[in-house]
């Protein structure tokens, strides 16, 4: 390695610059001694434009090595010099450091964004949702390379990857498809007067998300505001950096105009900036309820709309008439998806007290059946944990557990499913019986593969303990019984329900909570109406009566 590559890696840290092929764990690292191979004309190159990351990867490795802030339709990288540190979560490896965005960077994408929101207003419902379906279509084209990449920044299993991004390209198509009818009313009035109304678009929305879906964040997020008109700004997790610049490539690709669609990198301090700028008219933020908070009080003091997607504590209730099998599916379904740390997961299981040794029997055999491993394994079915701080949490929660009284039937515990992975944070999935509702871990909000199963006798018993939370994200109900179904399902204080099934969210679904769960819905209709403000025009077709 040449001493001005050297130098220059000393003095931009974060950037990387590697010819690696092949699988991701070795892939840009920043560590001055790992194995990159430098070749002469990458460091021809690196003299030539030494701010640039070069690297000649392939496959979802390659996204690591670019520039993540992306600006009027370009990679590009941020004025602030601060980094963070990127991991992979299947090997607790350092990817690359990433360029944090300072107010100047933020500044410059919401300028960006406002600049070209004029234009973008202008396009009829019927032309922005050309671009999106195009998009969409792209999404789906480039599905693989997606999913692989959202296996790297997150850690979840490819067979669930696959899954998400299918979903999302679904999603954009579905928005797409809305733009066209996205309309106002006509009221007629006395005399001939009229009024009318026109759905306008916000302006500037401002998007913030979390490391667990990532990509399907962005497109949720950033679809149906892109439908209605608004321009976009999204930050990401600074866990998971790398699907929203893909998005907007791809965006590009598909007639989106430069400037519409921005990234900006960072943690905690750009979300802040991005929430508290004066020219963003509406935020969107998926996350834990504590940023939630401070995102609200942000749009609060600027008098912004607001759209919140919380954390959860759900139920989920099994009744004696189920389908045994079909209730333990989705149990595990309402646990297990992406280790566990997603907001909907019904991680308080009540079971009818006279089904509870079937249950249980059937469920831990299941569980300690999936395959932790290498989450790009086809056969996975448990990844890796996001971090060590977070699996460090989960795993203090089952002590935690353990110590009030609960028991554990399996899992909990963490796995090296092959010394290749022994820095990564994998964990067996966890049932906990002996479970009592005032247990902290069937109180809070775990974010891991800990479910804990509750026994109950009645139908209004297990209502009531169902709804003591402050949470309201989910709920499931399994059983036979049609009309009990609909009577638990409208009783429960939560804004997504499934009946007989759990944790499926196909497009055109509303997903969002009740209490402090969050506000608003995405995925379904109601988005529209949520990144839309209504205008009223009176139109008096006689004369003025004035009183004066
Ligand atoms: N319910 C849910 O959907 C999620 C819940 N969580 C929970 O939150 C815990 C912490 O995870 P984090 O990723 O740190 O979640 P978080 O809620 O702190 O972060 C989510 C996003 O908000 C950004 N952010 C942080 N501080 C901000 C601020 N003051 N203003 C604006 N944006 C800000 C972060 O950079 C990230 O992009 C997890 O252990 C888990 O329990 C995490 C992710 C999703
Ligand atoms: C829609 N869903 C449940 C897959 C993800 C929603 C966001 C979250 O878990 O934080």
């Amino acid at each position: 390695m040449n001493v001005l590559v050297w130098r220059s890696l000393i003095r931009y840290p974060h950037r990387c610059m590697c010819t690696v092929t092949g699988s991701s764990s070795q892939v840009c690292h920043n560590n001055l001694y790992l194995q990159i191979t430098m070749n002469v004309l990458v460091w021809r190159s690196l003299i030539r434009s030494p701010h640039r990351c070069m690297c000649t990867v392939t496959g979802s490795s390659s996204q690591v090595c670019h520039p993540l802030n992306y600006l009027d339709g370009q990679r590009v990288d941020p004025k602030c010099t601060q980094t963070f540190d990127l991991r992979e979560p299947a090997t607790g490896k350092s990817l690359r450091f990433v360029a944090s965005s300072n107010e100047e960077d933020v500044d410059m994408a919401v300028r960006s964004a406002r600049r070209e929101f004029k234009a973008w207003k202008k396009f009829s419902g019927f032309e922005r949702g050309n671009v999106l379906k195009k998009a969409a279509n792209i999404i789906r084209m480039r599905s693989e390379e997606l999913a692989r990449t959202e296996v790297l920044d997150t850690g979840k299993p490819i067979y669930e990857a696959r899954m998400d991004i299918a979903g999302c390209a679904d999603t954009v198509d579905y928005y797409g498809g809305m733009a066209a009818g996205i309309s106002g009313e006509f009221l007629q009035l006395s005399n001939g007067n009229f009024n009318y109304t026109m759905r306008e678009p916000l302006g500037v929305v401002g998007g913030i998300g979390a490391w667990n879906y990532p990509f399907q964040m962005a497109t949720w997020k950033s679809s149906p505001a892109l439908a209605c008109g608004n321009t976009f700004v999204f930050k990401p997790s600074p866990f998971t950096p790398l699907t929203a610049v893909m998005l907007g490539e791809i965006y590009k690709e598909a007639g989106l105009p430069d400037g519409c669609y921005n990234v900006i990198q960072g943690e905690g301090e750009t979300g802040a900036l991005l929430g508290n700028h004066p020219d963003v008219n509406k935020m969107t933020f998926t996350g834990s309820v504590p940023t939630g908070t401070k995102v609200m009080e942000a749009c609060a003091k600027g008098i912004k709309h607001v759209g919140l997607e919380l954390g959860g504590k759900s139920p989920c209730i099994i009744f004696n008439d189920s389908n045994l099998d079909n209730a333990v599916s989705g149990a595990m379904m309402a646990n297990f998806f992406t280790q566990g740390q997603v907001c909907s997961n019904g991680t308080r299981v009540f079971v009818q007290n006279s089904i509870m040794g079937p249950f249980i029997a059937k469920i831990v055999e299941r569980t300690k059946n999936m395959k932790i491993g290498n989450p790009n394994h086809e056969d996975t079915k448990v990844g890796a944990t996001i971090s060590e701080e977070q699996a460090m949490k989960v795993l203090a929660y089952v002590d935690i557990a353990k110590k009030e009284g609960a028991s554990v039937l399996c899992g909990g515990e963490r796995v090296v499913p092959e010394a290749s992975l022994s820095g990564g944070y994998y964990m067996s999935p966890c049932i906990l019986v002996n479970c009592e509702d005032h247990m902290t871990v069937v109180k809070d909000e775990i974010f891991g593969s800990v479910m804990s199963v509750l026994g109950f006798d009645t139908e209004q018993e297990v209502i009531s303990r169902a709804n003591d939370t402050e949470f309201g994200l989910a709920a499931g109900v399994f059983t036979n019984d049609l009309k009990r179904a609909h009577r638990v399902a409208s009783e429960l204080e939560a804004g997504s329900l499934y009946v007989n099934n759990y944790n499926v969210y196909p497009v055109g679904v509303p997903f969002g909570g009740y209490k402090k769960s969050g506000l608003g819905r995405e995925n379904g209709p109601e988005a529209l109406d949520l990144f839309t403000q209504v205008k009223s025009v009176y139109v008096e077709m006689g004369d003025v009566e004035a009183p004066f």
